[in-house]
């Protein structure tokens, strides 16, 4: 038995251009067009490989893309004052800073002084409340993605057993509240978890989101389970001479294959649903801010 690989690539393909029939029609019937504003401060290279990506096919979707890259010792006070500014742009319907920040800026104040209807990342004390609530809210970009996928795989997940390995605030937590939405009966595994083997092997679905390369191996995953790779961890491949480093997700992805049901790469999984999704929340918070009714299938 091999799994179905869930294609994160072709799936965000399909997002990508139901956000630009929006996006089109938003400008064609009320003269509005959807902006984003990245902010990255300093060079972290994770987030450049993002930022331009993401960038890129905000244009392509028909947004307006708005970058801010600012120096690795920006004072809390100057990044402030720019978000204050953002907050204030109505050509500005996303906001998001790229994480992590350096370390003399602290992220919790700078996320919570995003206008939450702006904050696309979902990360504001008030969207992860509302979120926790069953609330309208946005909703993190990398869990929604994952949710996505999930529904389109099963159709319903009502009363499947959902293991989420990992309990960051950015996937872990947030991934949990919305399997729990969907009615799954969820168990948020991590580093210090008893049995963690054993407690993987009951899930139906397997949300891997440690940043641990390869270390949930396919022995571990039940016949027949879903597996959502959330890890990308750039590792050294130079004894596979497939150049000086390769991506690899936090699943063992050749032993996994064998076992699972269906599964997402690393490289092509979650990855490009992740900026799909980011483009998504842009489109979901600009129809909110002019009172339009939001696209269906785009939200939680
Ligand atoms: N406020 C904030 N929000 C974020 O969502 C955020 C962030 N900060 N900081 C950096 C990380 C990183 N991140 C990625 C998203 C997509 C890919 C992606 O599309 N990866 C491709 C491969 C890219 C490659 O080849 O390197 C894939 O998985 O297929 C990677 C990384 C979002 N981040
Ligand atoms: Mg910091």
């Amino acid at each position: 038995m091999t799994a179905q690989i869930i294609d994160g690539k072709a799936f965000a393909a399909t997002v990508r251009e139901k956000v630009a029939g929006h996006v089109a029609r938003l400008k064609d019937e009320h003269g509005i067009t959807p902006g984003l504003a990245v902010v990255l401060v300093g060079e972290d290279p994770a987030s450049q490989v993002y930022v331009r990506s993401k960038g890129k096919q905000t244009v392509e979707v028909g947004m307006n893309s708005f970058e801010h890259k600012l120096d690795a010792d920006t004072s809390e006070k100057d990044l402030l004052a720019l978000i204050d500014k953002l907050n204030n742009d109505p050509q500005v319907h996303g906001i998001l800073v790229q994480l992590p920040l350096p370390g003399h800026l602290n992220e919790d104040l700078v996320i919570n002084a995003i206008d939450p209807s702006k904050d696309v990342d979902g990360f504001h004390i008030s969207n992860v409340g509302l979120l926790g609530t069953g609330q309208k809210s946005m909703v993190p970009c990398t869990p929604l993605g994952c949710l996505m996928m999930l529904r389109d795989h099963h159709g319903s997940l009502s009363g499947l057993d959902a293991v989420v390995i990992g309990r960051s605030n950015i996937v872990g937590k947030p991934m949990a509240q919305l399997l729990l939405g969907d009615s799954c009966t969820v168990t948020i595994a991590h580093s210090r978890t008893k049995d963690l083997p054993d407690v993987v092997r009951r899930a139906d679905i397997v949300v891997a989101a440690v940043g641990r390369a390869e270390m949930v191996p396919g022995d571990w995953i039940k016949p027949g389970a879903t597996v959502i790779d959330v890890g990308i961890n750039r590792i050294d491949a130079l004894e596979k001479g497939e150049g000086k480093t390769r991506l690899v997700g936090d699943v063992q992805f050749d032993s996994a294959v064998k076992v699972a049901g269906a599964i997402t790469p690393v490289p092509g999984g979650v990855g490009p649903m992740t900026i799909a999704c980011l483009l998504a929340n842009t489109l979901t918070a600009c129809c909110r801010a002019n009172g339009l009714v939001e696209p269906e299938g785009l939200t939680a």
